[in-house]
């Protein structure tokens, strides 16, 4: 059975041998960029008519400049604009990057229209509509290559998702394209595409002949050809790597002729077709980089002996007890390490103690890093779920049995994986970290979800996702437990009769601390909170009420109630926190919603003037000024979709507002938290899409609802009752929410 391994791990070695971070570290502003740039390309470059900027450029045909013109505009405006907006907290202190991102989008534009212009020269092949010549774009392509070597004792199953194939017109030959945000470190980028290198030459039809290139935006364009000579340079080091990566390598023997890795044979390298602009060569030659000749000079004349990829390759094709800064992929993680480790790698931490980070099915995953606001009370105090059964002897052997269970179930489909120890357990469901058996791929467990819940006897599909390179199974906990409302407040601290607390709590995590959001905060300031029926988005804005409740007076917090519903805040109805009389709304209160918007809205601009008047710019900065509080107004609304499903007037009326309020209410001390049972492109996209990144995912109906509000599917696997997936920035954390009982309601909302 091969070994399985990604472009993206061994990317990752690479670097850290090399005594770097691993790739995708980093700013998580950065890395956002990152993403959107590759996220911009494969729109302009697919098939969606709405997005592609292929067809933008053809329909402009033959004024190619006015095509240009328009491609830069739709890209702002259909694919760069929202992003950007709806990014905006995270990106509001990057103001420089952002600048140098949307520079090199203008270069990606131009190298595009250049492209689709080659594309239309090609009279040969008699291209004329978009939609043909989109189809020599392949985007984000999977290719899969199983290498064997003579001192292998298994084989290595390579796979990695190249960012284009771009199939040249007039020829059958391909083009891989592997795209770059920054300027790139030309050796670490000459390991890389030996990479896809090896992956190609298995996978894409005429690669033999066909060529690699490397578009660096930094922000100007730089277009590298790699050609086989080069990569036979690193070529057989790399396979070292491999080999040991994946375990299989034997130990080295003295150089012979039949442990030398086959020579290649050398392809004729393909240019990227000629362009309009003239920036690639009509002949192949070995390298060319057209708009940067220097950048090719440095790759050719840099020693590589003295390179980062080049120690890598060498500190990481010794024999495991001189380096290997990782495990080897089959080295039981937890058994001792390797006599020297020059790099060793961060110390894994206790999964209890992690933030959970879910993102099924097939995502990578990575803690969120906690808000500014959740950073002091995760160290300081912590809400602790009840401990329960959780460690009583009885509940631990039931889920030890459980975990029996899954490996059985797992082994039984043809996918063996080894558990690393106990689970951790929360409130609500159990976490398995195991590791992939030998030859199993993610893929294939992630494929199984459905046969392995079911033969194990678990209610709820299992989440699989991905974490620090092995799995992480998470199953319904077998006897759940409700995180009680009181065992929270301790985590949300004291009163403040003059400032308050803007802390909203969300949810219990793994290790028993509360997450909280802070609206004071850019990120956090409005909420939107989704999920199917029944899965306790009511209950939810009650105890997020009822925590506000417990750290302010109504002196410094009021709140405005949306009810279409009658029934989520009934028990507030004569609360003295409301902010006025209309502070509490149900359909025949005798005003329409829209109105009690455009209260919150004057009242917004009243505060600026206010603020004005004072010489400050937020609701903090005058209260420390004048010492006086003024009350953050919280706009709590339970069922936003009945709410604009009526009338289409009322629905452009209370979108504008949401739009406005979403935008500017922050820093006046004004916020929203808006719920709604459908998170349909119809309901979200627009004002709330564009203003809340903030988003609280309940129980959805589809993973499609999922991805629509989380940007990932999982939320549909939850278990519902206040189980949840918390996103503000960063992947998506699971975490139950607490409790809030009949009586403790009747006791903190009772009007005083
Ligand atoms: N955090 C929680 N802990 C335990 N049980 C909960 C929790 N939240 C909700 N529940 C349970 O789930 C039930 C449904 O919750 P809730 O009424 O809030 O759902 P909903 O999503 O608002 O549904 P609908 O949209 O139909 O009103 C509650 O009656 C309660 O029994």
């Amino acid at each position: 059975m091969p070994v399985d391994l990604s472009v993206s791990e061994v990317r990752d070695e690479l670097q850290r041998a090399a005594g770097k971070e691993a790739i995708g570290s980093g700013q998580s502003a950065t890395r956002l960029l990152g993403q959107m740039f590759h996220e911009v390309f494969a729109d302009l470059c697919g098939k969606d008519p709405l997005r592609s900027g292929i067809r933008v450029v053809v329909d402009a045909a033959p004024d190619r400049d006015a095509g240009q013109q328009r491609l830069l505009s739709h890209t702002y405006h259909a694919l760069v604009g929202p992003r950007l907006t709806r990014h905006q907290p995270l990106l509001q202190e990057t103001t420089r990057q952002v600048l140098v991102f949307w520079e090199a989008i203008q270069h990606l534009t131009r190298w595009l229209t250049d492209l689709v212009w080659t594309a239309l020269d090609a009279t040969k092949e008699g291209l004329q509509t978009w939609e043909e010549i989109a189809a020599l774009f392949t985007v984000d392509e999977k290719l899969t290559r199983e290498l064997r070597q003579p001192d292998w004792s298994d084989s290595v199953r390579l796979v990695g998702i190249t960012d284009a194939l771009i199939r040249i017109p007039r020829t059958s030959r391909f083009c891989t394209i592997e795209l770059k945000l920054g300027a790139g470190r030309p050796l670490m980028d000459l390991a890389q595409v030996a990479l896809y290198r090896l992956l190609a030459a298995g996978q894409v039809p005429s690669s033999a002949d066909s060529a690699l290139a490397l578009l660096h935006f930094a922000p100007t364009l730089a277009e590298t050809l790699i050609t086989a000579t080069e990569v036979a340079t690193v070529e057989p080091r790399l396979l070292a790597l491999l080999g040991k990566m994946a375990g299989v390598a034997t130990p080295p023997k003295a150089p012979s002729a039949a442990t030398r890795p086959e020579p290649r044979k050398e392809p004729k390298a393909e240019p990227l077709p000629a362009t309009r602009g003239n920036r690639t060569p009509a002949k192949p030659e070995p390298r060319k980089t057209a708009k940067n000749p220097a950048a090719n000079v440095e790759v050719l004349r840099r020693s590589p002996a003295r390179s980062v990829p080049e120690a890598a390759f060498t500190s990481a094709a010794m024999p495991a007890t001189q380096s290997a800064s990782h495990p080897p992929k089959n080295r039981p993680l937890g058994a001792a390490p390797p006599a020297v480790e020059p790099t060793p790698s961060p110390p894994r931490e206790d999964p209890r103690k992690e933030a959970v980070a879910t993102t099924p099915a097939g995502g990578s995953t990575s803690a969120a890093a906690p808000t500014s606001a959740t950073a002091p009370l995760v160290t300081s105090t912590s809400a602790t779920a009840p401990p329960a059964s959780a460690s009583a002897p009885a509940a631990s052997e039931r889920y030890a049995e459980l975990g029996q269970k899954l490996v059985r179930a797992f082994r039984e489909y043809g996918s063996p994986v080894d558990l690393l120890g106990e689970p951790a357990v929360g409130p609500r469901f159990l976490r398995f970290e195991a590791r992939l058996g030998r030859g199993v791929t993610f893929d294939q467990i992630a494929r199984r979800t459905k046969e392995i819940g079911l033969k194990a006897g678990i209610p709820k599909d299992p989440i699989i996702s991905r974490y620090e390179g092995h799995l992480r199974i998470e199953v319904e906990r077998p006897d759940p437990q409700t995180v009680p409302f009181a065992s929270i407040l301790p985590a949300l601290g004291e009163r403040d009769p003059l400032r308050g607390s803007a802390l909203v709590p969300i949810g219990v995590d793994v290790a028993g601390t509360l997450r909280t959001a802070d609206l004071a905060s850019p990120i956090n300031a409005h909420l939107l909170v989704a999920g199917t029926t029944g899965s306790g988005k009511t209950e939810w804005l009650r105890m997020a009420i009822a925590g506000l409740l417990h750290a302010n007076t109504p002196e410094t917090l009021r709140l405005v109630l949306i009810d279409p519903k009658l029934a989520a805040f009934t028990d507030l109805k004569r609360s003295p926190y409301l902010w006025t009389k209309r502070g509490l709304w149900t359909p025949g209160s005798g005003s329409d919603v829209d109105e009690v918007l455009d209260d919150l809205s004057a009242e917004m601009e009243r505060r600026y003037q206010l603020f004005e008047a004072e010489g400050v710019d937020d609701l903090a900065r005058y209260i420390e000024k004048t010492r006086k509080p003024l009350a953050r107004i919280v706009c709590f609304c339970d069922e936003y979709f009945a709410l604009i499903s009526q009338d289409r007037q009322i629905r452009k009326r209370i979108e504008a507002q949401i739009f406005l309020l979403g935008a500017k209410a922050r820093a006046s001390g004004i916020h929203l938290v808006i719920a709604t049972q459908q998170p349909s492109r119809q309901v979200i996209q627009g004002a709330l899409n564009a203003n809340m990144p903030c988003r609280v995912g309940l129980m959805t109906q589809s993973a499609i609802e999922s991805r629509m509000l989380l940007d990932v599917p999982g939320a549909e696997r939850l278990t519902g009752y206040g189980d949840l997936l918390y996103k503000d920035v960063g992947d998506p954390v699971r975490l139950q929410a607490p409790y809030l009982s009949p009586e403790e309601r009747a006791r903190l909302f009772k009007p005083s």
